[in-house]
């Protein structure tokens, strides 16, 4: 299946400061992929860097098999930026005929559609809407432009608890209705956890983990048990986080085998334990050179 998403050592440098370096991904079509990472962490300048409006300092990136940017590749994707941007003095009619005017692909009966169900008055200029409606405009000229990739920036931030559900809604619908697939960022795991089916989690500009959420939390475990050190855990079980007590511990281990040993009570892991885990261990671990596929960094605490 071709890739929607692939870089290699892709890096970006703002001056002397490196936003994102290092970067190797390969983003089968058809997933809805998850950007999860701190602030700071390079997620707006990768999504840029994926839709054309930046150029890399290192490395490449190529989408839906071709350079970002160009005319072509500008009518496949579909990007709507941080703070879901609208024209403020453009009525939510005037949005869908610039929308149509603008892309040649242009659904308007879906357009139409999403405006009556969510029951936006087309008179109503973009300024007088309130962040959750501004966003459910700015998802409907996205997901009217008929892209094949949508990449979509923090577009629930914004947003109360009702709002957001309403929008990853509208979203999920529209996945499951058109061939989309779909990169998302986002600081909230819990709306990553009900809506993507693919994960990357970036820190301090650099890939820490990226695969699918099934494989990730089906090779990720968590063992608790007789205090150990890691170092006597068996070769194959990669330890990304270790914390002891005086008598127990608790590892996160990366392993494609079973658990064996009878000391440990294995349980399984959420998204949410697994990009925590992740996250700590770049904050206590020197970050390497380039994602390795098995972690083999031991982080004792
Ligand atoms: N135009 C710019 N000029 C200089 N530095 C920049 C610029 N844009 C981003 N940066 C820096 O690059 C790094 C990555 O920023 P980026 O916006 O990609 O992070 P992010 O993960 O999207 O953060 P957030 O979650 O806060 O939106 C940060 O240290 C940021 O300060």
């Amino acid at each position: 299946m071709t890739a929607v998403l692939q870089a290699q050592e892709l890096g970006k440098k703002y001056g002397r400061h490196w936003a994102l370096r290092d970067c190797t991904i390969d983003v089968p079509a058809g997933h809805v992929v998850g950007l999860v990472g701190p602030n700071g962490a390079g997620k707006t300048t990768l999504l840029k860097l994926a839709c054309g409006q930046l150029s890399p300092t290192a490395g490449g990136i190529t989408v839906l098999g071709g350079p970002p940017g160009g005319q072509a590749q500008l009518a496949r994707v579909g990007f709507v930026a941080q703070d879901t941007p609208t024209y403020a003095g453009l009525t939510v009619a005037d949005h869908l005929r610039l929308g149509a005017r603008l892309n040649p692909g242009w659904d308007a009966a879906l357009a139409q559609e999403r405006v009556d169900r969510l029951g936006l008055d087309p008179r109503r200029r973009a300024a007088k809407l309130s962040g959750g409606e501004r966003a459910q405009l700015a998802l409907t000229l996205g997901l009217a432009k008929r892209p094949e990739l949508l990449v979509l920036d923090e577009p629930v931030a914004a947003l109360d608890p009702l709002a957001r559900r309403d929008f990853l809604r509208g979203l999920m619908e529209a996945t499951a209705e058109h061939e989309l697939s779909v990169v998302l960022s986002s600081h909230l795991v819990s709306d990553l956890e009900r809506t993507c089916d693919y994960l990357i989690v970036l820190v301090d500009s650099r890939v820490r983990l990226a695969g699918e959420v099934d494989e990730l939390l089906a090779t990720h475990h968590r063992l608790t048990g007789p205090r150990r050190d890691p170092g006597r855990l068996p070769a194959g079980q990669h330890v990304v986080s270790a914390r002891h007590t005086e008598r127990q511990s608790t590892f996160i281990v990366r392993t494609d085998g079973p658990i064996l040993d009878p000391a440990w009570t294995v349980s399984r892991l959420t998204m949410e334990d697994l990009v925590l885990a992740y996250m700590e261990q770049a904050a206590t671990a020197p970050a390497p050179a380039a994602v390795p596929r098995r972690p083999a960094l031991a982080v004792l605490r």
